[in-house]
């Protein structure tokens, strides 16, 4: 057996005395490699987490194995935890994700000093045509789906959380423009729609958005956008955020303008899509958004938790045909809502 064998047989059978000695050994001959993968992309975490064996797991996890590493299936290590029956491990590495991922984001606030960052996705999409496609979708160059049409009861419920408050709401990301449509059936002081792409806009003039009574169109990215309405004073009480071709780190960065924006008591709220083909890996994007929009002075609505759970059905196959990727596999949606309880900047 070498010495990468051995060792995932001894994570495979929780043997940590001799996996961490077959990974400390001086000579590098001799010296496994706890992240060589077998046949289904497995590796040593991937087996130890299986056989429940907590010393190995913190081992690799504290030696800098990292817990985002998928197997050919997609499946992560704590799914492998989570999949065995073992709850208490797939906890702590849920705690070690939300840790990791929540430190990696203060490192990637100071690098760009809290200001917007640079997303090449993101100009591209920005710069290439959009087409929409009958009633149903909206895509971008390559075909794939900028917004669809089966999210519309998601958008109606985030539409009814933003109205709650009758007062000054504001949606980023226009797309097939179904939140607006539900926001502006409900009673609001003001509409505001913040969309940066030409060929929406484009559509929203021809559809007379721009015209309508209480709407205000706000054309750009929220990235300029966003910033010249705090400095003009603008205040809301509902804030909506979905885009495209952006990432969490961009969010990241939208929801440290909140505090600018938002009047106290305001409610706020986004298009849970992240990672949406992994169980676990959204679960740690909702915790991770939880506790950074805690430190922003975000407490979720009086009486329960920031996330109500709504049940969707995407699997006809009709829904994505003419799609080129199907972005929306789960048949839950975790759909947030916070109000902002801090001290308005
Ligand atoms: C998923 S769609 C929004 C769908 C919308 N919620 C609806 O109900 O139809 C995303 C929209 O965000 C726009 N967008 C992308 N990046 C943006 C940015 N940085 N600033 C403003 N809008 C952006 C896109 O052009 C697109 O229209």
């Amino acid at each position: 057996m070498t010495p990468d064998e051995r060792l995932r047989e001894c994570a495979k059978a929780d043997d940590h005395v001799t996996f961490i000695a077959l990974c400390e050994r001086e000579s590098s001959t001799e010296r496994g490699d706890p992240t060589l993968r077998d046949e289904n992309g497995a590796h040593c975490l991937h087996h130890a987490a299986a056989a429940n064996s907590t010393t190995i797991v913190d081992y690799l996890l504290r030696n800098g194995v990292r817990w985002t590493d998928v197997d050919d299936d997609g499946d992560c290590a704590g799914q492998y935890a989570s999949g065995h029956g073992h709850g208490a491990l797939a906890s702590a590495m849920m705690e070690h994700a939300v840790a990791s991922e929540v430190a990696l984001g203060e490192a990637s606030m100071r690098e760009t000093r809290g200001e917007c960052r640079q997303n090449e996705e993101s100009e591209r999409y920005l710069k290439t045509p959009v087409r929409y496609d009958g009633d149903d979708k909206l895509l971008d160059e390559d075909g794939d789906a900028v917004m669809m049409s089966w999210e519309e009861p998601l958008m109606e419920a985030h539409a009814e959380a933003l109205c709650a408050s009758a007062g000054d709401v504001m949606n980023v990301g226009f797309g097939m423009g179904i939140i607006d449509g539900h926001i502006a059936k409900r009673t609001t002081r003001s509409h505001t729609i913040v969309e940066a792409h030409p060929d929406v806009r484009a559509h929203m003039m021809r559809a007379g958005w721009d015209e309508r009574e209480g709407v205000r169109v706000e054309p750009g990215r929220w990235q300029d956008v966003l910033p010249r309405l705090a400095k003009e004073g603008k205040k809301y009480d509902a804030i909506f955020f979905d885009t495209y071709g952006e990432e969490y780190d961009d969010m990241r960065r939208f929801h440290a303008l909140l505090p600018k924006l938002l009047r106290k008591g305001g409610i706020y709220s986004y298009f849970n899509g992240m990672c949406p083909d992994n169980i676990f890996f959204h679960c740690v994007y909702n915790r991770v958004a939880e506790i950074e929009l805690g430190r922003l002075g975000f407490v979720p609505p009086k009486g329960r938790g920031m996330f109500t759970v709504h049940d969707i059905d995407t699997t006809d196959a009709k829904i994505w045909e003419g799609v080129k990727r199907r972005y929306w596999w789960g048949d839950k949606y975790f759909l947030p809502t916070c109000v902002f309880d801090g001290d308005e900047a």
